[in-house]
């Protein structure tokens, strides 16, 4: 059954759904899980106490299994919270007002790296954004390049005549496929109505040839010229202005920036290119919403941004609402997700529970989010203290009126020479020290501080009673690449947990910051994202401490005959038909399961453990923050195992060998284990768990062992790289044994 939660008009511009079968369900699982969970909780400390007096056993393995145990359960716990109350939406776009009521929007893209990030590419993200369906007056699409690219300013100049063909054509055939390159890759766009029509048929035809120029002038271009990023560079900024902008617009406005670099100058990565762009759009459309992309994700549903205006200009909502978060969907799914790419548990389960409270987190691309959150304005005053707002937004005059005044594309209806002055200024505030002594990245804008600076942002945001939104539309709004091989997954795997963990160890970590400023339940969600990382703990000893008291005799969990392996067998379970079931609910397969399993067990063992480490190590000062974009270039070889479902072991020894030994030496002591059994039958009911854990991590393992023992391709595990795991078991075994020797 489905409660809508209904909006006070007959015609509401959109609804609320909650289902209350998952509401019973998810909270009844909540309740006696917890139980059980406190039952082992209880079982651990008093086998702890009464070793610790009989002294028959070593004490450490079981003060590490009990740690590893409370880490989980603490995840466990925050996890909950986004099963309380889960929500979806459905917007109604019709019911909108006219056009000319609607409100400008401002869209940023950003790019980085040529090298990983195609030109192509991007221009496509560029121009599928100026095809939406939305006032072509209202809408500006800014490019940040932080690359300082001229390869890429002049695809953009591409790109603009290309938008001019490419834009009408969309409109006139109500095109779906608003992005060039997917629209004529795929023939799934076929309206029924335009089939027959000759007119389309030969429109069709030259869309395609003059796309086929402009893709290769771009790729030609990007391949002759270099493109390595260029780190010293004032700024760059570009209004693509077109013949017809100073009558009827006919076209959005195209605006390339490229902000100042300098080597010593510290950059903030993505916040710091998404801020100068805020800044140098308020002097040039300054429209009150701005929809954030990154340089891979092109629009693939023309109505995303009327789906969000649903939201943004509800009467009721309004005042509150900061964002409308579409969920991150990629193009690139194989039907066999092994790397878990996805994101699947993230934007199909967790948003929706976050929805239910205050709203998801901002998830750095596919965001219409409103300006005026990002600025936390002093109040429009009689007296405005200028030096104080200039302390905090910097020195610019121009910039500052701009934050008063409502959108007006003043620049563009101006004069020349004030328009010339007004782009000036613009490179003044795309400059490395215009934030110098302001509150840029602290107060004001997207945060520095982390490199997830989405999740920052957004634990701010909330914090500040602004609320978000989270909407799925059936036809996916955005579509970008997702990661296809294990190390673009592992080294995007350690940067989100490096930033995440870096938000845990500061003073806003969510269980410190939280709680006073947001519903309790939205703190818990933070934190156990930001927490997530320490997942590292557990698994780490999970893989080697009950293998290791296997081949020491020892035992460390309950008998099968003692009533409290019932509880350890119910929450294992227990807690995997929850999995199935909300993979089941999002409509996935049960492979999935799987997939996930192995994937967060391998980022456990490597990503968190190793992000962790680097956030630990910066806060002590001894490390630097760093943002590797992730990698967008396709490689088809690549492209094929992971369609067919085969891992691409094509890593970074730092990766492969501690996950190499700890699936090796799992196996040996489940072999060890078995051997015991068969020899001493009465021993299986002591070490049944022991030996099932070995079983398992063997079992989820398999692919690494395949890898090392049984496969020739490319994607398998070299021979050094096993005989570096050898060596590192060799260690694990001897330091091992000594450690749980007490
Ligand atoms: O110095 C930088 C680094 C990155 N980027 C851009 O940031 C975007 C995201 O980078 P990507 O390499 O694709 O990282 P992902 O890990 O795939 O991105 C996810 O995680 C990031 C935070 O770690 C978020 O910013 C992203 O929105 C989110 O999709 C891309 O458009 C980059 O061009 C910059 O503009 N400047
Ligand atoms: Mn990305």
């Amino acid at each position: 059954m489905t409660l809508q939660i209904m909006n006070s008009s007959s015609h509401p511009l959109h609804l609320c759904h909650l289902k209350k079968s998952t509401l019973i369900i998810n909270r009844l699982y909540i309740l006696f899980h917890s139980i059980a969970i406190l039952i082992l909780i209880f079982f651990r400390i008093s086998s702890i106490l009464t070793l610790f007096h009989s002294k028959n056993q070593p004490l450490i393995p079981h003060l590490l299994i009990f740690i590893s145990e409370l880490t989980l359960s603490f995840l466990w716990f925050l996890n909950q919270s986004y099963y309380w109350r889960p929500v979806t939406r459905t917007a109604f776009p019709e019911r909108l007002p006219e056009d000319d009521q609607l409100p400008p929007i401002d869209v940023f893209i950003c790019t980085a790296d040529p090298r990983a990030e195609p030109p192509l590419g991007v221009m496509n993200t560029v121009i599928s954004a100026m095809a939406l369906n939305y006032p072509v007056e209202k809408l500006s699409v800014y490019l940040s390049d932080d690359a300082g690219c001229p390869v890429t300013l002049e695809a953009m100049r591409e790109a603009l005549k290309f938008a001019k063909l490419w834009v009408p054509f969309c409109k006139k055939y109500g095109v779906k496929t608003i992005c060039p390159e997917a629209y004529f890759t795929s023939e799934e766009d076929v309206d029924e109505a335009m089939v027959d029509s000759h007119e389309f048929g030969a429109d069709k035809h030259r869309m395609k040839e003059e796309y086929k120029l402009f893709a290769q002038k771009v790729t030609r271009m990007s391949e002759s010229e270099s493109c390595i990023p260029n780190k010293d560079h004032s700024a760059i900024v570009e209004v693509m202005v077109d013949e017809s902008i100073h009558d009827q617009r006919k076209m959005p406005l195209l605006v390339y920036v490229s902000r100042e670099k300098r080597p010593s100058h510290p950059h903030h990565f993505k916040a710091g290119a998404l801020n100068a762009l805020l800044r140098v759009s308020s002097l040039i459309s300054n429209a009150p919403y701005l929809l954030g992309l990154d340089c891979d994700m092109y629009c693939n549903n023309k109505n995303s941004a009327r789906e969000a205006m649903c939201f943004h200009l509800d009467p009721n909502l309004s005042s509150s609402l900061a964002f409308v978060q579409f969920p991150q969907t990629f193009h690139n799914i194989s039907k066999h997700d092994i790397y878990e790419s996805q994101l699947r548990c993230t934007f199909k389960t967790l948003w929706l529970g976050m929805d239910g409270i205050k709203g998801p987190c901002l998830s750095g691309t596919g965001y219409y989010l409103k300006r005026e959150a990002l600025y936390e304005l002093p109040l429009m005053q009689e007296d405005i203290n200028l030096k104080e707002v200039k302390q905090r937004f910097g020195s610019s005059n121009e910039f500052i009126r701009s934050l008063y005044k409502k959108y007006n594309a003043k620049v563009l209806d101006c004069e020349k020479d004030l328009f010339d002055e007004s782009l000036q200024e613009t490179k003044h505030l795309a400059s490395c020290e215009y934030e110098n002594d302001t509150k840029w990245g602290n107060e004001v804008g997207f945060r520095y501080f982390s490199v997830t600076e989405d999740f920052y942002t957004s634990i701010h945001m909330h914090c500040k009673h602004w609320i978000s939104v989270n909407h799925m539309p059936s036809r996916p709004a955005f579509l970008g690449s997702c990661t296809t091989n294990l190390n673009d997954v592992l080294i995007q795997g350690t940067r989100w947990s490096a930033g995440l963990m870096e938000v845990a160890l500061s003073r806003f970590s969510p269980l410190i910051y939280g709680p006073s400023r947001m519903p309790i339940l939205q703190s818990f969600c933070y934190a156990w994202l930001a927490f997530l990382p320490t997942a590292f703990i557990s698994l780490w000893i999970l893989a080697t401490i009950p293998f290791l008291s296997l081949l020491s005799h020892i035992t460390i969990y309950p008998k099968v005959t003692n009533p409290f392996f019932l509880v350890f067998l119910y929450v294992f379970v227990l807690s995997n038909l929850q999995h199935m079931r909300e993979i089941h609910s999002t409509g996935a397969s049960i492979q999935t399961w799987k997939y996930e399993q192995r994937v967060w067990m391998i980022k456990g063992i490597t990503s968190h453990l190793y992000g962790s480490a680097h956030a630990i190590m910066e806060k002590l000062g001894m490390k630097e923050a760093n943002f590797l974009p992730t990698n967008k270039v396709v490689n088809e070889d690549e492209v094929k195992l992971h369609q067919m479902g085969i891992y691409n072991f094509q890593t970074s020894s730092i990766f492969l060998v501690p996950l190499c030994s700890l699936v090796t030496l799992n196996l040996l002591a489940f072999i060890v284990g078995i051997i015991q059994i068969v020899f001493r039958r009465e021993y299986v009911d002591a070490i049944f768990i022991q030996t099932f854990l070995t079983f398992y991590i063997a079992l989820m393992g398999y692919p690494v062992l395949e890898g090392m023992m049984l496969r020739k391709d490319k994607g398998r595990i070299a021979t050094n790289v096993s005989c570096y795991s050898l060596i590192f078991s060799v260690f694990i075994l001897s330091f091992g044994k000594l450690l749980v020797a007490y």
